[in-house]
């Protein structure tokens, strides 16, 4: 057989044997039992069908012999009922269906056996197979050597089938019987001993052996008791290693977790200490309790829940995180539930005060662009209390401005207060009393009980407490520091906000005022005559504008410094306000220099009242460092239209006029004239040409002596020369000093110009020096600029080398003003050309402040007593007190006194008889030309050195 079949069948015979192994054992059993009893059934049968086939065709054979030698003598003597007597004979108990006997003629004598109705009736089949086998006995009847017939018997196949047929029927059920009770005593006897193997179930002790068991059950027993033995010593231990292990893992989880045991209904039946610890509660007062009420949505099922749940403890809400675990039963049924938590309230927290810091930076932010966008501050000041509000979870925030002069604190924007609340009493400043203050108030205000809670953060801006941005709750609350922070932020915000404001106002106001004395500046000056100009147009009438400079305001500045000039200049803009009407405008222009638009100016006198009050004003003394000061003021009035149709023009005509007001004599007021821009044009045209004069050549010096006039042998005598610079004009002829030296000054011509004078002094000495031999010191000017330029001593150094001419011979000429601008400074460069040898005078003494500390520092041998104080001598007391006490100062500092001015004999009388040491003066001599100085270089006419 092909092995796919036999593996196709075996397949077959598996799913068809039963699944007990008695069945099986005793299936096949049956099976082989059936094989065996069948197969030898079979041949049993095959050989009784054969043999009896044999039996019966030998036993008609035998028959039919036996009716041949009968039939043969009937037939010899003809007697055929004999030979039918006999046919019918034989066919009682024989085998055959019929007998007859055929003649040689054809005739024939049949006899039929009688149907036999008892006969069981067989198969088709066998009916024929038996059909098959048996054939005719034929037998020639012959006497005498002659043929009379032949006999023929013909076989009944039903009746041997049936008896066939029968056998095989008692026969199978023969062997059906037997084998039946065979397999049921073998199937009785198989239960019984595998039986045997029921024991083999393990029950934790020995299974039981029985005695009528198989050997092999019996072995298999024993040998199933040694290895139950053997894996209990081996599990055994395992399971003790494995709750060992099960316990110290439940102690680990009782450290590590809050742990609870819940049965199927949800009900918690243990908590371990840690629940117990956490939660805040009894043991007690937990256990019972439904699960599901220590928060979280958790309903009893079989599956695992996880989940964040909060816990209501004892000292408040804890945020927890939940595992349920469902523990099943042998049924796999829920037996009970194990809870593990883990207490997350510190990260829930943590992550809490994330997203509510993420939040606040957001509120931040959104305030911070809203402050960026510059936009009116009340709107920011009502963003910021809503934000606070959001940011905090309030329902109530206002803004506060403090005002300290009313003492009350002004709500600037509020949220969640009545609409007409405005100003609130309270102790202006930023401290714990403010805050009480505010917060009793507001929560009278919204209707709080005691409860209430409040938070402010002060607004500080510039370093001044601006206000208070606050939050104000019913409910007992404490406010955290986050919370605090982020109030702070916004008032941090809202102080920058306000800062920019205020400075932005600032710059608004510094754009149009002047600091110091807050009058207008120049440019709202300017602002204010145009006005003034537009109105005066509209309505046909004048408008005028002044132009007021301070008289020596330099000197003030210079001798007392720039604190005692700032306070004149404050004090001089209020006076110029008094001076004024409503809707003048009164401005500082920079420096000493002031303005007043008058923008209705009328016909009459309003012009002069004002301006003459204005000189009068500022000719008043100053009292400033405790010390009496006077200055006096110079200026000049321009008109519209007259004066000009613009406010740059007039304003131009204003100071040509105020010019022109100084060069009068100061002190005084002045109308703009037309004639007066004629000047301006010349100094700006003298300006032009002192640029070209000196490489032209056009400047030159002319000398003036100066005489000893102390007693004794000198006194009369030539003591040195005074050069004074001279500009030899093409058209205008020689240009006297007052006319351009100031002009040199400010446009920094004199630095060339005054080297210029140095080298020709030290040149004409040289000159001098080779005609006469001897020669007096000359005196040079030196200006302000000239002293203030760092390189003058190396400047002198260089062209006095240069020259070759003794220093001794030089004297430097400074005023008191000059010296005290930077006194400092002056001690260093006079020091300087002093250590060169040079003499040094201090020129028009009295007409400054001179500092007698600075005095005595500078290495000075001279005092110029200016000639303002001799002029009048010996009338004028007063100047003869002066000059009296400038000689007895510059004595008793070791100085020299050189009178200027000297006009007449009497000056020369009194100043001889205060002791003045030199005069210098027309009734000297006048400036002249080095060429004219002859007579007075004569060796007779020179004092000794
Ligand atoms: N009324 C009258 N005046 C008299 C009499 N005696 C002399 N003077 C004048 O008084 C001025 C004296 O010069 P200063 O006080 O230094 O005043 C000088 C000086 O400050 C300045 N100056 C002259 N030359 C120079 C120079 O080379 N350099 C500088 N920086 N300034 C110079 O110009 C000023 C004026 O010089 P000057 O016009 O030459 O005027 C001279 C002189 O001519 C007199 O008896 N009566």
């Amino acid at each position: 057989m092909p092995a796919p079949i036999l593996r196709l069948l075996l397949r077959l015979l598996h799913r068809l044997l039963p699944r007990s192994l008695v069945g099986r054992v005793f299936a096949l059993f049956a099976m082989s039992m059936l094989v065996f009893v069948g197969v030898g059934m079979g041949m049993f049968y095959r050989h009784q069908y054969l043999q009896h086939i044999e039996e019966t065709q030998d036993s008609a054979a035998t028959l039919v012999e036996l009716a041949a030698q009968a039939v043969e003598d009937s037939a010899l003597i003809g007697d055929y009922d004999t030979v039918k007597r006999t046919l019918a004979t034989m066919m009682e108990q024989s085998p055959f269906a019929s007998a007859a006997f055929i003649d040689v003629n054809g005739g024939a004598i049949r006899v039929e056996a009688a149907h036999d109705a008892s006969l069981a009736p067989a198969p088709g089949w066998l009916l024929d197979h038996v059909g098959g086998e048996l054939y005719d006995v034929n037998r020639v009847v012959a006497a005498g050597g002659k043929d009379y017939g032949v006999l023929r018997l013909h076989f009944d196949e039903r009746k041997l089938a049936s008896q066939l047929w029968l056998l095989l029927v008692q026969s199978t059920s023969l062997a059906a019987l037997v084998l039946a009770i065979s397999l049921l005593l073998a199937r009785a006897l198989l239960a019984r001993w595998l039986k045997n193997l029921d024991s083999l179930r393990f029950h934790g002790i020995d299974a039981a052996i029985h005695p009528d068991a198989p050997l092999e059950i019996q072995a298999a027993i024993k040998a199933m008791n040694r290895s139950a033995a053997s894996m209990r010593d081996e599990y055994g231990q395992r399971i003790a290693d494995l709750m060992n292990s099960l316990v110290q893992h439940k102690s680990a989880l009782d450290q590590a977790a809050i742990v609870s045991e819940v049965d199927r209904d949800g009900i918690v039946t243990a908590v371990n200490d840690q629940f117990v610890r956490q939660s805040g509660y009894a043991r007690e007062e937990l256990v019972g309790r439904p699960l599901a009420q220590a928060g979280g949505s958790w309903a009893p099922s079989n599956t695992v829940w996880r989940g964040e749940v909060a816990v209501p403890g004892r000292d408040g809400e804890r945020q927890w995180y939940r595992t349920i675990v469902p523990i099943l039963d042998a049924e796999n049924s829920i037996d009970k539930y194990i809870c593990i938590d883990f207490d997350i309230s510190e990260r829930k927290e943590f992550e809490d005060a994330i997203v509510r810091n993420a939040m606040r930076q957001g509120l931040l932010a959104r305030l911070g662009r809203k402050a960026l966008e510059a936009g009116p501050l009340v709107e920011l000041f009502e963003m910021a209390a809503r934000l606070a509000c959001d940011g905090l979870h309030a329902r109530h925030a206002a803004l506060f401005a403090f005002d300290a002069d009313s003492g009350t604190a002004c709500l600037q924007a509020s949220r969640g207060f009545p609409a007409d609340t405005r100003a609130v009493p309270f102790p202006c400043g930023a401290g714990p009393e403010a805050s009480d203050a505010l917060a009793r108030w507001t929560t009278g205000l919204l209707g709080f009980d005691d409860a209430g809670s409040s938070i402010d953060a002060v607004v500080v801006c510039a370093g001044r407490p601006f206000g208070a941005l606050a939050v104000y709750g019913p409910e007992t609350r404490t406010f955290q520091e986050d919370e605090e922070a982020f109030l702070n932020g916004l008032g941090n915000i809202l102080a920058t906000a306000v800062e920019r404001e205020e400075s932005r106002k600032r710059l608004t106001w510094l754009a149009q005022f002047d600091t110091l004395t807050g009058l207008p500046n120049r440019h709202r000056l300017g602002v204010c005559l145009e006005a003034a100009i537009i109105g005066a147009a509209a309505s046909r009438r004048r408008a005028g504008v002044m132009f007021i400079d301070l008289d020596r305001f330099k000197s003030v500045n210079d001798m007392l410094g720039h604190g005692a000039g700032d306070e004149l200049l404050v004090q001089a803009g209020a006076r110029l306000q008094d001076c004024v009407r409503a809707g003048d405008v009164v401005a500082r222009l920079g420096g000493d220099e002031f303005a007043v638009v008058l923008p209705q100016l009328g016909g009459g006198s309003v012009a002069e009242d004002i301006a003459r009050r204005i000189v009068e004003a500022l000719a008043q003394p100053f009292v400033l460092q405790g010390q009496q000061l006077f200055v006096s003021a110079s200026v000049g009035i321009a008109a519209y239209p007259e004066d000009g149709i613009d406010a740059a023009t007039l304003l131009k005509s204003a100071d040509t006029a105020m010019y022109s007001a100084k060069q009068n004599g100061r002190n005084n007021y002045q109308f703009y004239l037309a004639e007066m821009n004629a000047d301006a044009a010349l100094r700006l045209q003298t300006e032009h040409q002192l640029h070209l004069a000196l490489e032209r050549g056009e400047f030159e010096l002319h000398y003036q002596p100066k005489l000893r006039l102390a007693a004794g042998a000198q006194m009369g005598k030539i003591s040195g020369f005074e050069a004074l610079l001279r500009w030899r004009h093409p058209e205008r002829g020689l240009v006297a000093p007052f006319e351009f030296i100031s002009i040199l000054e400010e446009t920094g011509l004199i630095l060339p110009v005054g080297e210029w004078v140095i080298a020709e002094v030290c040149r004409q000495i040289g000159v001098w020096s080779a005609q006469y031999g001897s020669v007096p010191p000359v005196a040079i000017n030196l200006s302000a600029r000239q002293l203030g330029h760092a390189g003058l001593p190396q400047a002198v150094r260089a062209i006095v080398d240069a020259a070759g001419v003794d220093p001794g011979l030089l004297e430097f000429e400074l005023t008191e003003s000059m010296l005290m601008e930077d006194p400092e400074a002056a001690v260093r460069i006079l020091g300087d050309l002093k250590s060169q040898g040079m003499r040094l005078s201090v020129d028009d003494f009295g007409t400054g402040y001179s500092s007698l500390a600075y005095l005595k520092r500078f290495p000075l041998d001279a005092l110029k007593i200016d000639r303002t104080f001799v002029r009048d001598l010996p009338g004028d007391s007063d100047d003869a007190a002066i000059t009296k006490a400038v000689i007895s100062l510059a004595h008793s500092l070791n100085l020299k006194v050189v009178a200027e001015g000297v006009e007449t004999v009497a000056h020369v009388d009194a100043l001889r008889a205060y002791g003045c040491d030199e005069i210098q003066g027309y009734y000297i001599g006048k400036p002249s030309p080095a060429a004219e100085c002859s007579a007075l270089l004569q060796p007779e006419s020179l004092a000794a050195a």
